[in-house]
């Protein structure tokens, strides 16, 4: 038995150290697949007929879904097209008592809906920077924020509340902010109506029109309608907000991180009116701040990581490991670096603040290139014998180089890198912003990565 005693474990050998690679990349790839993307519930209406705290009743019965307090018919006033004198009243759901105690009760609600479909613009979409108009791809009605009014509020119903718990969580370390508490804002963004017999909208991801934007909610108000699923994909998986059984009477909503990939199904019959919301990151009202007491050693993967890191000889000298986010980001402003932490989504946002907790320092940083090759998901090859430290960026072996900018900013863009004509001037200011640093990459870009890129270059709901 050897004397000696060893002051520290020796480094892994390769085959050790990809296999504990290969744990750590489990784990993540775990965190990515459990992690929330939507979220969604149902508000009922009252009826006014109908004693108001029987309604109450029934909701709270009905399953987990949005137990919140049931909402008045809802009210959408806009100018009629043909006569911009006149303002247009409608309340929904058709034929709710209330509806006849309007200003022009003399006109039956079911055509003042009709009206509305009529007043309303065609809706195009993006495609890259055009805005394009073509009905195969969407087929619907408009009217923009300042066409319209409606007595509709979703912070009225905790909807807010609803989407800041499950989307935008605030995770603090030990009552230590890890970011300024974040809020979200709702900003009303359009009136839709989707039709019968072909109304639809097919996949597209909504345009960020904002920094701090992170997502998407659509209010589907109460009009009886058939088809029209509202189906949300990220990273493999999928969300189907079927809503066409109580379209009648409900109003049901969904909200999501506006980078997942989304489509309405063809509407077959009715109307299926929506009211959509941008959804941004806002820094609390001063003094509004709820201390967060979710701490992020609550994630299985806390546990999990700190088991990995702590195993002896790994990484015994540092260094720098490369893990793909799940979610896209707008990212190319002066100021996105402040930003970003803040506005990190799902599963980017859990890990961040795991890996913060445990004392590594995370940066989120710019993929300059990457290609898709088919031999990129090979682990480094290894012959077991080396116990050098040197050996730690093989665990996954690109075959082209993987480009990492050494900062996120706004003058940044990979074909600043590529372009062989570019000036020497710009090669050289490009050389610098290249992270130096050797990466171990642990995870590889998911489809959702890959596809994401794509559709920002082809369909949004705007240029
Ligand atoms: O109406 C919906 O369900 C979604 C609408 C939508 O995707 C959009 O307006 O960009
Ligand atoms: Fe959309």
């Amino acid at each position: 038995m050897p004397k000696k005693a060893k002051k520290s474990a020796p480094s892994l050998s390769k085959t050790a150290f990809n296999k504990v690679c290969r744990q750590l990349e489990e784990c993540i790839v775990g965190e990515h697949a459990s992690a929330a993307f939507v979220c969604g519930g149902t508000i009922a209406i009252i009826n006014t007929n109908t004693a108001s705290h029987e309604a109450s009743a029934k909701i709270s019965k009905s399953k987990s879904k949005s137990t919140l307090k049931p909402s008045k018919p809802v009210t959408i006033f806009w100018t009629a097209k043909n006569d911009d004198s006149k303002a247009s009243k409608l309340v929904l759901p058709l034929g709710n008592s209330s509806s006849s105690s309007s200003t022009d009760a003399t006109t039956p609600a079911v055509d003042r809906l009709s009206q509305l479909v009529d007043d309303c613009e065609p809706a195009g979409f993006g495609k890259g920077q055009e805005a394009v108009m073509n009905l195969e791809y969407r087929k619907a009605g408009k009217l923009d924020p300042e066409q319209f009014a409606t007595t509709f509020h979703p912070a009225d119903f905790g909807i807010i509340e609803n989407i800041e718990q499950v989307l935008v969580p605030n995770l603090n370390e030990a009552n230590e902010a890890l970011f300024t508490f974040r809020r979200v804002e709702a900003e009303l963004y359009k009136l839709n109506i989707y039709s019968g017999p072909s109304g639809l909208f097919k996949k597209h991801v909504d345009t960020p029109r904002s920094k701090t934007q992170i997502g998407s909610l659509v209010v589907c108000l109460p009009s009886s309608f058939e088809g029209g699923n509202l189906i949300i994909e990220h990273d493999g998986k999928e969300a189907d907000f079927d809503w066409q059984v109580q379209s009648a009477d409900t109003i049901q909503w969904a909200a999501f991180y506006s980078d997942c990939e989304h489509e309405i199904k063809t509407i077959t019959q009715g109307e299926r009116v929506t009211l959509t919301y941008n959804l941004y990151i806002a820094d609390a009202l001063s003094g509004a701040s709820i201390p967060s007491s979710i701490d992020p050693n609550v994630f299985p993967l806390h546990g999990e990581l700190k088991t990995i890191l702590s195993m002896p000889g790994f990484m015994k000298s540092g260094g720098v490991f490369g893990i793909f986010c799940s979610h896209a980001y707008p990212h190319t402003s002066k100021n996105a670096s402040a930003l970003l932490p803040s506005c990190l989504k799902g599963s980017d946002l859990v890990l961040y603040a795991v890996m913060h907790s445990l004392g590594m320092k995370v940066d989120v940083l710019p993929v300059l290139m990457y290609e898709n090759d088919d031999d990129y998901n090979r682990e480094g090859l290894s012959d077991g014998s080396s116990d050098e430290d040197t050996s730690y960026s093989t665990y996954k072996s690109f075959d082209k180089e993987v480009l990492v900018g050494d900062q996120l900013r706004g003058e940044f863009y990979a074909g600043d890198f590529y372009d062989d004509s570019s000036s020497k001037i710009i090669q050289e200011s490009c050389e610098r912003r290249v992270y130096k640093k050797p990466i171990t990459w642990i995870t590889t870009p998911t489809n959702g990565n890959e596809k994401i890129a794509m559709i920002y270059g082809s369909y949004g709901n705007e240029p």
